[in-house]
């Protein structure tokens, strides 16, 4: 596919993941979304999960929904191929996320879009003739992009990550890492991960969560690399006789799939390799069951059916998903 980036302002990509066809019984197999401000690589990355282009413009869109006067959210899907793998790109815009001057409030959207996809799944289950497999829309994970500042969180990473971290596994990046030198990014990545201590936000792989000691040592490997340092490039160069997604700078090239040069590849293989089933279960066990409970209590402390708590377009009201904070 040919690469039409036009992308808009601040957008949340959520990607699903389908098997071929052929197998394929079910719609989504796994979404995620990649969340930030503008212009910090997330279309770019997008493209270098899956060193095939996404073009933009053959996109529908499909979720439309005024928050408030300035922030106005809209949903787009693609369908992608990686071999043979099909997978169903949705893109989020938010307009207005992270970017006025007053950023109060700007995660509503996307804490909005994560519990309605909590909200229709609930409402499949608790179907009388409810389906077999039930379609999961429902955000397996949150990519979240922070700037090469090299300072510290900024109020809006810890407020973002503080509440979204409540219901969606969050996994943060250090975005356009070849911007930093390597001692930079090490004591970028070690005051971030002090900050996030500091401020009780809790990430994904948590520790809680962990099955067993080999579990442990897995996931406490993962841990100490947390935030990830990644650069995204769909750009292909030649590197002694091979070719290689790379960045090219005044050092050289940025090898984007060498470990040795950034850390692509182990983002890539924790959402899509290694841990893709594990952050499905952390949403289905931990995420979505917290969110079926809470409502489920509501309801019955209110005596009301699950339904007159929503909007007639099948929307949470404001105040559903502030109360899952
Ligand atoms: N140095 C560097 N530049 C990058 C990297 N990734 C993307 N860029 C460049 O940054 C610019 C913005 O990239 P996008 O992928 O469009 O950023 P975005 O976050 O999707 O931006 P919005 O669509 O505005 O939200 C482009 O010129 C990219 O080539 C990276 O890892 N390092």
């Amino acid at each position: 596919m040919t690469s039409i980036l036009c992308v808009p302002s601040y957008l949340c990509a959520v990607i699903k993941f389908y098997p071929p066809f052929y197998k394929q019984k079910s719609l989504s197999l796994f979404s995620f979304s990649l969340t930030g401000q503008s212009g910090l690589g997330k279309s770019t990355l997008v493209n270098t999960l899956f060193k095939s282009k996404v073009s933009r413009k053959s996109c529908t869109p499909n979720y439309e929904e005024k928050i408030s006067k300035t922030v106005h959210l809209q949903s787009v899907s693609h369908i992608i191929e990686e071999k043979g793998v099909k997978m169903k790109l949705t893109v989020i815009d938010t307009p207005g996320f992270g970017d006025q001057i007053n950023n109060e409030n700007c995660w509503e959207p996307i804490v909005k879009y994560v519990n309605e996809q909590y909200e229709k799944y609930l409402k499949e289950e608790l179907n009388v003739n409810r389906k077999r497999r039930i379609p999961d829309t429902r955000v397996h994970c949150c990519v979240y992009f922070l700037p090469a500042t090299g300072h510290w969180l900024r109020p809006i990473d810890v407020e973002f990550m503080r509440r979204l971290g409540k219901i969606v596994s969050i996994v943060p990046v250090i975005a356009k890492a070849d911007t930093l030198t390597l001692e930079e990014r090490l004591e970028f990545k070690q005051r971030i991960r002090q900050d996030l201590q500091a401020n009780g936000i809790r990430v994904y792989p948590q520790k809680e969560y962990d099955e067993d000691a080999e579990d442990r040592i897995l996931n406490d490997k993962i841990r100490e690399n947390i935030p990830f340092a990644v650069v995204g490039t769909d750009k292909e160069h030649q590197v002694n006789g091979n070719k290689v997604l790379g960045r090219k700078t005044k050092w050289g090239i940025i090898e984007v799939e060498n470990v040795a040069h950034c850390e692509f590849a182990l983002l890539r293989d924790l959402l899509i390799r290694s841990h893709l089933q594990d952050l499905k279960d952390v949403t289905h066990n931990i995420h979505y069951e917290t969110y079926r409970v809470k409502r489920l209590n509501e309801s019955n402390a209110n005596g009301l059916a699950l339904s007159p708590l929503t909007l007639e377009n099948g929307t949470l009201e404001k105040s559903d998903a502030e109360s899952h904070l």
